[in-house]
């Protein structure tokens, strides 16, 4: 009897239990290198398979998806940003692409609070001291880092992520500002105890961490510029656990350099991992390979919420995550 199941070609390796379960269900390809799929392979999937399950380090564009074959009819990303993908054209060619919401919130949200405790807690430069066996005792001068306990908190982007991000700052005594498109329903905002700037210029202007939690879409690509960059205080901190193309790069590391910030937490940059190199060498500066979601929990979620939107999809209903044009 012919294989009636859904072909389904996985781009990079899963965790194990995910990769199994979709083997049960579907007629399933997984790769056995942990690389990005090359251009070629992802093109020869997406003539091919009837479900491509890409992830960020797979860029979708407009000419690589005109050469989807008919078959394709759904793009199951493994990943909450879709940034990578060309989503407009995928829907004008029919393929319905959906994503992994909701199940990354936690675990970024706890990132973005790593990268203020270690730029401002200064955690990298003590490990450094104990790493090189350098430590001569404490000292009372030493290590100084800033008090989070009522400094002010600039949240740009109050989705799930920042919404997250808020309550965890309102535990550790922060002061909670965000800027956002859609202000937050009054009972909402209440509840986080949160304050909304209908301008970000003023909002980054005031706060003493900038927090970059909004998705990168054509219209948040270089919020943060050289011009919203001055608007900081010199004592302020940023940090961004979303995607580095909301940052000018450059502009930020010069800043830096120069003392005109006070330092940076950055989990993801604009070029992927081709970052600024100059940001290496600076003490105020923690560096993380984008590790925001990845948690046991967090990855094993995600592969379930792909496994859903194609079940579910499979089954005839439209998948409970589907990403739409409109939406971003
Ligand atoms: O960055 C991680 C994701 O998009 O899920």
């Amino acid at each position: 009897m012919p294989d009636k199941r859904l072909s389904v070609v996985v781009t990079r390796r899963l965790p194990e239990a995910v990769e199994r379960r979709m083997a049960e269900l579907f007629d399933v390809t997984l790769r056995s290198e942990d690389r990005p799929m090359p251009r070629e392979a992802l093109a020869s999937a997406m003539r091919e398979a009837d479900v491509l399950v890409p992830t960020l380090t797979d860029p979708l564009d407009a000419a690589l998806l005109s050469q989807a074959g008919d078959r394709l009819k759904l793009i199951a990303n493994f990943g909450a940003g879709v940034d990578h993908i060309d989503v407009t054209t995928a829907r004008q060619r029919g393929i319905l692409v959906s994503n992994t919401p909701g199940v990354v919130t936690e675990d970024t949200a706890d990132m973005t609070m790593a990268l203020i405790l270690s730029v401002t807690r200064r955690l990298p430069e003590g490990m450094a001291v104990m790493q090189k066996g350098d430590w001569d005792g404490w000292a009372p001068t030493a290590f100084l880092g800033g008090r989070l306990r009522g400094r002010r908190l600039g949240i740009l982007g109050m989705g799930r992520i920042g919404q997250a991000v808020a309550r965890r700052a309102v535990a550790f005594g922060m002061e909670v500002h965000y800027h956002n498109r859609r202000r937050l329903r009054p009972e909402v905002e209440l509840d986080l105890g949160a304050s909304w700037w209908e301008s970000l210029d003023q909002m980054v202007s005031r706060v003493d961490i900038v927090s970059i939690n909004c998705p990168h879409t054509p219209s948040t690509f270089h919020l943060l510029n050289a011009r919203r960059l001055k608007l900081m205080k010199p004592t302020a901190v940023i940090v961004n656990t979303s995607r580095g193309e909301v940052i000018d790069e450059n502009a930020l590391t010069r800043m830096l350099r120069a003392g005109e910030i006070a330092g940076a937490g950055l989990d993801v940059f604009e070029h992927g991992t081709e970052f600024n190199p100059r940001l290496r060498e600076l003490p105020n500066v923690v560096l993380l390979p984008h590790m925001g979601s990845a948690t046991v929990e967090g990855r094993l979620e995600m592969g379930e919420r792909v496994i859903i939107n194609i079940k579910t999809f499979d089954d005839g209903h439209r998948p409970p995550d589907l990403v739409v044009p409109a939406m971003l």
